[in-house]
């Protein structure tokens, strides 16, 4: 029986509005979400025992049943049993490039490729609705983490509307290795200090995502305008994790100075990207705000927007 091997992309916020509380805990949401080049790859091999095993070569990945790789296998052997029979167990080898812990969506799209690759080898031909159930089961970023691309989340991140590709642009994204920012202690904080300028629960959700402000950044992305994108950015989860994290303000400010179309905190950070027009401008930018901050503890990346998301390696 063969192994397949996937690449799973890292993904960007370009747009993070919080519009209010669910009856579910979590919050609601109007995001854009955008696949990037930086990627994970996936390695699934079949094996005789009817066991899942993950393994990954970062130290800050766990190698146990909480890792969204792991999860992504145990809810496919739960609902395809017959499948699991069948075919065995199956290791999954996750070769670790995205930062973890960093806003990017490092565990979903490990999670999104796990599906797509046991739904391949186990011969299940889900459709990609079938596939997206099964992945809002495991976080809210994991659907859109399957076809990736440039897309308008809305509900808690799972409801997608596909938009254009993107992939003229491309960004540069640095983070302090040491620092996380766990999503729920994000999300929670908010809550606590900015909860009564959303919608309650018992209130219109309803007429309340009529209002949202996210059409301006939709029709820029529509016409592929990259200079209005840059300066349409915006992310709500940045009015706590920049008071908190004064080193993630400082590390923006320092893209903000240089030559790009605009610079934001990914998700629950504490990533912080800046798009450019070209490689080139990315490499130069990233090269320049090192030397500047000249703090070794920064990681620096650069990549290319992207229109897929889990494929083949
Ligand atoms: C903030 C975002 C932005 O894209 O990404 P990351 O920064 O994690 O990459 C997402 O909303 C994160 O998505 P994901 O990481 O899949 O979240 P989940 O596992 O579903 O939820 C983790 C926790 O975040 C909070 N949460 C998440 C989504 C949401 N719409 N409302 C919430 O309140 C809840 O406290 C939940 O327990
Ligand atoms: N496959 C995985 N890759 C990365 N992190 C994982 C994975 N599985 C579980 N985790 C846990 O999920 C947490 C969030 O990691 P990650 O998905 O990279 O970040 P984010 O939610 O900020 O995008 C980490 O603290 C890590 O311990």
């Amino acid at each position: 029986m063969r192994s397949y091997s996937l690449i799973a992309p890292a993904k960007i916020n370009l747009y993070l509005e919080i519009i209010g509380d669910r009856p579910d805990g979590y919050h609601e949401l109007a995001m854009v979400l955008q696949s990037i080049s930086l990627a994970d790859q996936i390695d699934i091999r079949p094996i005789e025992i009817d066991t899942i095993f993950v393994q990954c070569d970062s130290a800050a990945v766990p190698n146990d049943n909480t890792n969204l790789a792991y999860r992504a296998a145990a809810l496919m052997a739960q609902q395809f049993p017959e499948a699991m029979a069948q075919y065995g167990g199956v290791e999954i080898t996750i070769k670790k490039r995205i930062p973890v812990a960093a806003g990017l969506a490092g565990g979903s799209t490990d999670a999104a490729a796990v599906l797509v690759g046991l739904d391949l080898l186990w011969q299940l031909g889900l459709t990609q609705g079938e596939l997206e159930d099964l992945a809002a089961q495991i976080g809210s970023d994991v659907p859109f983490c399957i076809k990736g691309g440039t897309a308008l989340a809305t509900g808690r991140g799972e409801v997608l509307s596909p938009l254009v590709n993107l992939d003229n642009l491309y960004v540069v994204l640095a983070k302090y290795r040491s620092l996380a920012i766990s999503t729920p202690w994000a999300y929670k904080t908010y809550r606590t200090q900015f909860g009564d300028t959303y919608v309650r629960e018992a209130e219109d959700l309803q007429s309340r995502r009529q209002r949202v402000h996210s059409g301006g950044m939709v029709s820029a992305i529509m016409q592929r305008d990259g200079a209005k994108i840059g300066q349409l950015l915006h992310n709500d989860l940045e009015k706590v994790a920049l008071p908190e994290h004064p080193e993630v303000l400082k590390l923006r400010e320092a893209f903000a100075s240089q030559n790009v179309l605009g610079t934001m905190m990914s998700g629950s950070g504490p990533t912080v990207f800046a798009l450019t027009e070209s490689e080139r401008q990315a490499l130069e930018v990233a090269e320049t705000v090192r030397k500047q901050l000249a703090n070794p503890d920064l990681d620096f990346w650069t990549a290319k927007l992207s229109s897929t998301g889990i494929t083949l390696a």
